[in-house]
């Protein structure tokens, strides 16, 4: 098997799924088997640094509180430091914020004003694409403070519901996609 498919069927076999949860209707992909498994969270944390590893980006963000878990090992593998999108008001600088839709409620998410250089490349990652609301509004975001966003990165893609598409022409890359 390829090793990409050999990384999506691990992501496969290491979520599990949770039935209306948090609300009826919403299958959730639940990560923290995978993350508990020191095999399956080291593979993940090495395919999504697999693509920077000679360079191509200064820093890497995640989007709490699941894309801290990735993000700060991600950041940690490639050498990188790491910028915190938090939920409203939780961080103690001045910041900026943009609020947005995701698969099963609202949420305001922000980062420091002063996070990023001018310039500056992210790799932006997250546990979970749904809707693409989170992502979309966390690129925005870094983007505003000055940052370049590289692509978005991700260990699960619920393709049916259209985050890719809602994200453009942003580059997005998953290891393991749903429907
Ligand atoms: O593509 P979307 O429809 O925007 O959904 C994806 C987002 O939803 C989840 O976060 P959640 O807001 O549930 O927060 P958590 O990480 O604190 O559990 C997930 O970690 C993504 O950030
Ligand atoms: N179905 C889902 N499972 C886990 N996280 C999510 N974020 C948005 N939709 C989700």
């Amino acid at each position: 098997m390829p090793a990409e498919a050999e990384l999506s069927a691990l992501v496969a076999r290491s979520l599990r799924d949770v039935p209306d949860f948090p609300r009826p209707g919403v299958v959730f992909k639940d990560v923290t088997p995978l993350v508990a498994d020191p095999a399956a969270f080291g593979a993940v944390v090495r395919g999504l640094a697999e693509p920077w590893r000679e360079g191509g980006v200064d820093l890497v963000a995640g989007v709490e509180a699941r894309g801290f878990v990735v993000g700060a090992a991600l950041a940690h593998e490639l050498g990188l430091g790491f910028v915190p999108v938090r939920k409203a008001g939780k961080l103690p600088g001045d910041t900026v914020e943009a609020s947005y839709e995701l698969e099963y409620g609202s949420a305001t998410i922000e980062v420091h004003a002063d996070a990023l250089a001018a310039g500056q490349r992210v790799l932006l990652v997250d546990d979970v694409l749904a809707t693409g609301g989170t992502a979309l509004a966390a690129w925005d975001l870094l983007e505003l403070v000055g940052g370049t966003v590289v692509e978005f990165g991700c260990v699960v893609e619920l393709a049916f519901l259209g985050g890719r598409a809602a994200l453009g022409e942003r580059p997005v890359r998953s290891l393991h996609r749903v429907g």
